[in-house]
């Protein structure tokens, strides 16, 4: 799914009624009847509904769903907030639509004082006050009545955004003035601070409503960020040959654990075994020996001179790909070490954990990284690697996206979505994945399953949708089988046969 921003979502909604071609009224009400169907879905026409309509066109959206609930025998009040006694047309004709068909229990429209009314458990509110339109962060009359429904007990549904809520940037937005909803009805696309997970308390449980805005302009419209969705994947699957030999299937070498980190080793190589790769080198300081041949017997191992850390790089040249940092550690000889191995490696790089905080302390070393490098940070490690606090998830994505473009590679931004920024600007957004995947080794199994679909001879922006894919959804069917708080990163490679097996059917 494309993400749109404000401005392409306006040329959508009038290329819509252009091309239909259909009227915007008759678009709107398209939009109403099916919000309507969606609140039916939830609640019987027992619950009280009560509306907080604004003078744009979300307003007039939350007018006509009130009419349409009234005619479906809903009680239903309804306050529209005019205190610039300027509406817009739709708006104004919805207000007509609703006050003509006498169903409406309680209609006010609001143009100077307003006297809240009591909101209590048993009531649904629609805030239909600001959608896509919103321009600047709420104040006065509307800060309060939004500070007002957010602390009252009814249950609160937005259509299409939260109000107060921008579609993109939320930096200089006033958070105390944005509502909270329990459910987020959205038009058509989802936007881009939806993908936020710092935005996720304002948009509650979020549904996708198919209101047919047009599917040309979605086709032929270039997003610069979009959701990764199944039948993506499956496009991207390369077919294993028949015939294929283990030397056909790639080469592919991790460099990982240190003394007391021998397990982020073996869980990489674990999963970069279970990821269609034909072998597994493994380059590891020399006591981890015994732990890895016993734990991982179908690895090939190459041990470092050193007892307990890697302290030296190593020839690369029969690789195709190379994951580098799981478990490593911090201290000089590695990370020396590291910035060796990446100068002399020819073949793709993923360069996760330790090595991403060793590239963070040796700030200049970030100027140097080959193009096409691939690295998975989480936020604390993208933090560190840019050498600042983001204040918030969208700034700290602006500043992957930027990061990706100036050094020409790859940056998965892990987290609740995680985000892949490209070399070229472009950002997709993994939709697998659950908050049980938040555990020791779980970016250590991303790793090794990044590095195998590389030596496998996946391109690099491939790979990387793929395998973060991958990863998200042998997640959610482990979380399936052994619940989320029980999960463990071991759990991730025990399922990724059967995530395979799901994008291969
Ligand atoms: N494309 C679609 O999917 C469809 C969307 N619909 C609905 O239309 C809204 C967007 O409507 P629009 O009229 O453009 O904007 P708003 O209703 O969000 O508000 C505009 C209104 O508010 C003023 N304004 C903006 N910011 C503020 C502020 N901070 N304080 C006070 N006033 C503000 C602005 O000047 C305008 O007057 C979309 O979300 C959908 O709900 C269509 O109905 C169907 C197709
Ligand atoms: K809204």
């Amino acid at each position: 799914m494309k993400i749109f921003t404000a401005a392409q979502i306006h040329e959508l909604d009038n290329y819509t009624i252009t091309h239909e071609p259909i009227k915007s009224i008759d678009l709107m009400e398209r939009a109403a009847k099916t919000i309507t169907r969606a609140i039916m879905d939830e609640w019987t026409d027992r619950t009280p509904m009560v509306i907080f309509a604004g003078p744009g066109n979300n307003g007039g959206d939350s007018l006509a769903v009130a009419r349409l609930l009234a005619e479906e025998n809903y009680k239903v009040s309804v306050y529209l907030f005019n205190i610039h006694n300027k509406l817009s047309d739709d708006c104004a004709a919805n207000k007509q639509r609703l006050i003509d068909s006498k169903r409406v229990g309680h209609f006010t429209e609001v143009t100077l004082n307003f006297d809240p009314p009591e909101l209590t458990e048993d009531m649904v509110v629609i805030d239909g006050l600001f959608g896509s339109g919103l321009n600047k962060p709420l104040i006065g009359g509307f800060a309060s009545l939004v500070k007002y429904i957010n602390q009252c007990p009814a249950k609160v549904v937005s259509i299409d955004i939260p109000s107060g809520l921008m579609c993109e940037d939320n930096t200089y937005n006033i958070h105390s003035n944005i509502i909270r909803a329990d459910l987020t009805l959205t038009l058509q696309q989802k936007k881009l601070s939806m993908m936020m997970a710092d935005c996720q308390k304002y948009i509650g449980r979020l549904r996708v409503l198919d209101i047919r805005l047009s599917k040309e302009y979605i086709d032929k419209t270039e997003a610069n960020c979009r959701i990764l969705e199944e039948q993506d994947v499956i496009r991207l699957l390369m077919p294993r040959d028949d015939f294929a030999h283990k030397g056909a299937m790639g080469n592919a070498l991790i460099i990982a654990g240190s003394y007391g980190m021998a397990g982020a080793a073996v869980l990489a190589t674990r999963a970069c075994l279970r990821s269609g790769v034909g072998k597994v080198t493994v380059h590891t300081p020399r006591r981890n020996y015994l732990v890895m041949q016993t734990a991982v017997p179908e690895a090939v191992m190459q041990m470092d001179h050193e007892e307990t850390y890697f302290s030296e790089s190593v020839d690369s040249t029969d690789f195709d790909a190379l994951g580098i940092g799981p478990g490593l550690g911090l201290v000089e000889n590695t990370a020396i070490a590291l910035i060796g191995q990446i100068r002399r490696t020819s073949c793709p790089i993923v360069a996760d954990a330790d090595a991403l905080n060793i590239l963070a302390n040796h700030q200049a070393w970030m100027q140097q990284l080959p193009s096409g490098i691939i690295m998975t940070p989480h936020p604390k490690e993208f933090d560190r690697m840019a050498g600042s606090t983001s204040n918030n998830d969208y700034e700290r994505l602006i500043r992957a996206q930027q990061m990706a473009e100036h050094i020409k590679g790859y940056i998965i931004l892990k987290g609740h979505h995680s985000a892949l920024c490209m070399p070229d600007g472009h950002i997709v957004f993994n939709a697998t994945g659950n908050s049980g995947m938040a555990t020791a080794g779980s970016g250590d199994v991303l790793t090794g399953i990044l590095t195998a679909l590389l030596a496998r001879g996946y391109d690099k922006g491939t790979a990387c949708q793929l395998g973060m894919y991958l990863h998200g959804l042998a997640g959610d069917l482990a979380a399936k089988e052994v619940g989320k708080e029980s999960l463990v990163a071991s759990d991730i490679i025990q399922f990724l046969p059967k995530a395979f097996l799901k994008l291969e059917d």
